[in-house]
This record gives structure tokens, C-alpha cells and sequence, in this order.
């Protein structure tokens, strides 16, 4: 048996998780770092739904060589156009058409019927297939739609130009052997089905998303769709880090692996987190903190004497461990050789400016781990974009009995110090009320959140949080070794992505 493919939807059903968005830049970065991963398939977006997707997907198909690259579209000739117009200079340019079958979905949502459903799936079909060289039918809502039915629009889609056929779980509602039982089905009663691949999407919305790819898989899928942490709408999505570590670890069961670069895992795990500002909690599997942390007593011992008592997966496997820690002390050389080992891209310059930064950091912390490099590193992409507005000086006086009060010198466009004080009930207040004064703008502050990067007393802190003006909002993160001043940043950086977008969107439009 082949390899599974993993076809990644980070960058489109991630991105749908309420409370992200991702700007070109992070897409892109993200886009890189799945290609590293190994992905075979990264589904970039949904052109037709905004200019800012299209424009991603676009570039995204332009400059990725080594993974195929996939636009959603309805199934509408406008969508489908988008979709070309932003695919087709793509290596191997591909379309993900759905239309959902089941009956709740195609009376009240659609509503249309069966007979109007398969039409329409056929007519979409063979108008993608006229363009695309791979065309992708998805039934969405499979799992709640009649099993006949289904097989019969799958003939049918096939016969139309479809090369891969995807069964979703849209609402997270199947169970694993109802969904294995599903695969087996569809490939025992399609006639043609050898003419295309099953693929297989869950969500997580009774926890079954990585239960029902793996069960899918057993029942004859060779694609399995899923994010990075697991992110998507609702519950999310099944995650592709457990998914790959799952059909690895138990391939003598599968009899089937993956062509995922494992050891890439932790890092392609930690940049999504930080982008889409969403934790990864500790007890998350593969990649969460606590994730090969051993606490007891009896499994310590266990493990002392033989690794394999308690830790059925190394942390090397998925890239976890950093055998070289980088301090005080450290110099070029090592820091040069951690860099490469991180993924790290960037000119000479870029380099000796991070290393800067990272004796400036190494002076107040013990030991700088690797999600430090990352927070540095991601700081550093955020210095490429337009930054109207950069934090010079804070200063914040605070005492029990004392409004707390903060002075605050930005630079505005490059050149132009400006300079505020405040006050607040509480010195992050104080900050954001200097800063609202500062720029000039009027956010409603609608999310904050603090998480330290790294564990210890001398950690990086980082900063969420999320602005509101009208109907716009945009998120911002800020990384400092002090937490008022990674507030200030973080506010500073949704200030200006704020600012950016609305420049953006006044540029002429160019989708289609
Ligand atoms: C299961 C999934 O995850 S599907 C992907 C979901 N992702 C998204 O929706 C994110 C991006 N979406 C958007 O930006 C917007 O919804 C748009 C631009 C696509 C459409 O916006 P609008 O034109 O304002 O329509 P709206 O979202 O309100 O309603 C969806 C319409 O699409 C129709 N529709 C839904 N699915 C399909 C489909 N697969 N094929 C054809 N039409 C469809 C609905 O029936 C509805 O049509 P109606 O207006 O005739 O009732
Ligand atoms: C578009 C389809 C595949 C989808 O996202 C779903 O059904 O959840």
C-alpha cells in the first residue's frame, strides 16, 4: 500500500477558527514551513471569499514548489474562476469544489433537491475539470447524508472529471466504526472509484477528528485532510501532528506512513500557535508541554531504567528537544548553527541583527530555548512589515497608593518621535490609554491575554491582544522579558496590521 496523503487546511478551515486572522505575510511564512513539514497537499484558501485570500493563494501557488497547492471554491462558475485566476500559474494547479448531501443541509441550507444537488455537483465538476488538471469533489456533510445517495453522486463526479473524492465529517457527528464502515462502502458499491482516491475530514466536535481519520484510513482512505494544533471551525479540525505520529508509531498496524518530515513538527506547531495567537495546552499529544514530561514517582523510576516503559514516542521523533542550550555565553558560531537548525532564512544581516537580540535577551535569561529563537525570529518578520507606529521608550510609575501613570516616546513613520502620558486604574490601562492618545485611534480593546513563551521566573512574556474599531478587528502580539512592555507592543503591533489592512483595502481590487 502507498502512502497516505496529507493534504493540510491550516491556511483555510484553521483559519476559519473564530478569533483568527492570519495577514499575508504569516500565511505565507506558515506556507513555507508546511512545505518543510513535507505536506503534499496545502489548501491556501478560499479565493472567491475576499481579495486578501485570493491574493495569499496566489502568491502561496507561486512561490511553493514542493507541495500542490489547492483553492476552495462553491460550486459556482465565479468561485471556480477565482480559483483558476489565483491557481493557475501553479505548478500543478488544483480545485476543491464541494456541495453538501445530506438532506438536512440540502432542504434548509441549499435548498435545493437530490436530483438538483447531483446536477449541480456534475455541472461544477466538468466546469472545474475544463481548467484544473486535479479537480476535488467534496460531499460536505457526508457522514449525516444517505449512504446510496452518496454513492451515487460520487459516480457521478467522477465520471465528470473528479480524481479525488473527499467523504467529510463537517459537524464532528461520526464515530469511528460508522465512518471506517463509510470508506469501505463507498470503495465495495462506487463502480468507478478505482478511477479516483478517497480522502477523509473530521472535526473535533465529539474529540472522534483524529479517531475517524485513523478509522478512515482503515476503511480505504488515501487522503487524509487536517491542521496543524488541530485548529478549525468550532472544535476545530483532527491535527495533522497526530494524525502523522499516530500512522508512524502504529504502522505496524496501518501498514502505511506518511511522506511528513516529523522531527519538523514542534516548530511547525509553535509558529501556527503564535500566528494565530491560539496556546497549545500542556497536555496537548505530540506537541503540548507536558507532552513527554514524566511526574510521578513510579514512572520515573520506570523510566530510569528502561525509556520505553512509560514514552512510546521520543521527543526527537517530533523535533522536541534541544540537545545544544544557547546562554550568555554562546557565541556566533553556535548561534549561526541553532539558527539553521531552526529554519532560519534570512541575509547575513538579518542574522548578526537577531544575534543582537539574542545577547540582549541571554544577559537577563539563564538559558534561551528554541521557542525563544521563534519569538525572536517572528519579532524580527513582524520589523519587515510597514510599521507606522514603534515603541521608543516606556516608562510606567506605579505605587499602592499612586495612580499608575505612563510615559510613552513612539516613532511614527520612521522618523517622527511623539511623545504622551496617561493614567490608568492599572499600569497595562495606563499603557493602552497613552497609546490610544498616541495614535490617535479609537480601538475597543476586546481580548488580552498573557502567556509566558518558556517556563521559569526569567521567561519571555507574550502578549494577545485584540482591537476593535466598527466592524474591523485585528489581533496583535507583542514578545518582551517584561510583560508591560510586550503589552505595549502587542498593542502597538494590531495598531499598525490595523493600519496596514486599511491601506490594503484601499488598493485597486484585482481578484479575477
Ligand atoms: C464546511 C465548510 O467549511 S465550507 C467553507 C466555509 N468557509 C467560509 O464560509 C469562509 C468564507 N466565506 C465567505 O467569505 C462568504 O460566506 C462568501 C464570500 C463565500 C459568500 O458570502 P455571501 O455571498 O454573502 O453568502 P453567505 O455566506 O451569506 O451565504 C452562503 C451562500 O452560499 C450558498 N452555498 C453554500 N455552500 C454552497 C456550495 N457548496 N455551492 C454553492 N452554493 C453554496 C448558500 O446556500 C448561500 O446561498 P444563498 O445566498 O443563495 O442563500
Ligand atoms: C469544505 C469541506 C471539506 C469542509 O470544510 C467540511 O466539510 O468541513
Amino acid at each position: 500500500m502507498g502512502k497516505v496523503k496529507i493534504f493540510d487546511t491550516t491556511l483555510r478551515d484553521g483559519e476559519q477558527s473564530p478569533g483568527i486572522n492570519l495577514n499575508h505575510k504569516e500565511k505565507l511564512d506558515i506556507a513555507f514551513q508546511l512545505e518543510r513539514l513535507g505536506v503534499d497537499i496545502i489548501e491556501a484558501g478560499f479565493p472567491a471569499s475576499s481579495q486578501g485570500d485570493f491574493q495569499s493563494v496566489k502568491d502561496i501557488a507561486t512561490q511553493i514548489k514542493n507541495s500542490s497547492i489547492t483553492g476552495l471554491a462553491r460550486s459556482k462558475k465565479e468561485d471556480i474562476d477565482a480559483c483558476w485566476e489565483a491557481l493557475k500559474q501553479s505548478a500543478e494547479p488544483r480545485i476543491h469544489v464541494f456541495l453538501a448531501t445530506s438532506p438536512i443541509h440540502m432542504q434548509y441550507k441549499l435548498k435545493l433537491t437530490p436530483e438538483q444537488v447531483v446536477e449541480r455537483a456534475v455541472e461544477s465538476v466538468k466546469y472545474a475539470a475544463k481548467k484544473f488538471p486535479y479537480v476535488q469533489f467534496s460531499a460536505e456533510d457526508a457522514s449525516r447524508s444517505d449512504w446510496t445517495f452518496l454513492a451515487r453522486i460520487i459516480e457521478a463526479t467522477i465520471d465528470a472529471g473528479a480524481s479525488v473524492i473527499n467523504l467529510p465529517d463537517t459537524v464532528g457527528y461520526g464515530m469511528p466504526k460508522e465512518i471506517s464502515e463509510l470508506f469501505e462502502y463507498m470503495t465495495k458499491n462506487v463502480p468507478n472509484i478505482d478511477r479516483a482516491i478517497l480522502s477523509t475530514h473530521n472535526h473535533d466536535d465529539l474529540g472522534m477528528g483524529v479517531a475517524n481519520s485513523l478509522a478512515a484510513v482503515q476503511g480505504g482512505a488515501r487522503q487524509v485532510e487536517c491542521t496543524i494544533n488541530g485548529i478549525g471551525e468550532r472544535a476545530g479540525n483532527a491535527s495533522l501532528e497526530e494524525i502523522a505520529v499516530g500512522l508512524h508509531i502504529r504502522s505496524d498496524f496501518y501498514k502505511t506512513g506518511t511522506n511528513i518530515q516529523l522531527n519538523e513538527l514542534k516548530r511547525t506547531s509553535a509558529l501556527v500557535s503564535r500566528y494565530t495567537s491560539m496556546p497549545i495546552p500542556k497536555n496537548k499529544a505530540v506537541v503540548g508541554s507536558n507532552a513527554f514530561a514524566h511526574e510521578s514517582g513510579i514512572h520515573q523510576d520506570g523510566m530510569l531504567k528502561h525509556k520505553e516503559t512509560y514514552e512510546i514516542i521520543t521527543p526527537e521523533l517530533v523535533g522536541a528537544t534541544s540537545s545544544n542550550p544557547l546562554g550568555k555565553h554562546s557565541g556566533r558560531h553556535a548561534f549561526q548553527e541553532k539558527m539553521k537548525e531552526l529554519g532560519f532564512k534570512g541575509t547575513a544581516d538579518e542574522l548578526n541583527q537577531l544575534f543582537q537580540s539574542f545577547k540582549t535577551l541571554a544577559d537577563k535569561k539563564k538559558t534561551v530555548t528554541e521557542d525563544d529563537l521563534y519569538a525572536l525570529m517572528i519579532d524580527q518578520g513582524e520589523d519587515e512589515q510597514v510599521q507606522t507606529y514603534s515603541l521608543q521608550a516606556l516608562q510606567v510609575s506605579y505605587g499602592t497608593n499612586q495612580t499608575p501613570t505612563a510615559t510613552i516616546k513612539l516613532v511614527k513613520s520612521g522618523d517622527k518621535e511623539i511623545t504622551e502620558a496617561s493614567t490608568g486604574s492599572g499600569s497595562v490601562e495606563a499603557i493602552y490609554n497613552t497609546l490610544a492618545k498616541l495614535t490617535d485611534y479609537e480601538y475597543r480593546l476586546t481580548d488580552y491575554r498573557i502567556q509566558s513563551i518558556t517556563e521559569g521566573e526569567d521567561s519571555l512574556a507574550e502578549v494577545h491582544v485584540k482591537l476593535s474599531k466598527e466592524e474591523q478587528s485585528q489581533s496583535g502580539r507583542g514578545v518582551a522579558h517584561d510583560v508591560l512592555e510586550a503589552s505595549a507592543k502587542a498593542y502597538l503591533h494590531a495598531v499598525n496590521r490595523m493600519l496596514n489592512e486599511e491601506k490594503r483595502k484601499k488598493e485597486p481590487s484585482t481578484v479575477g
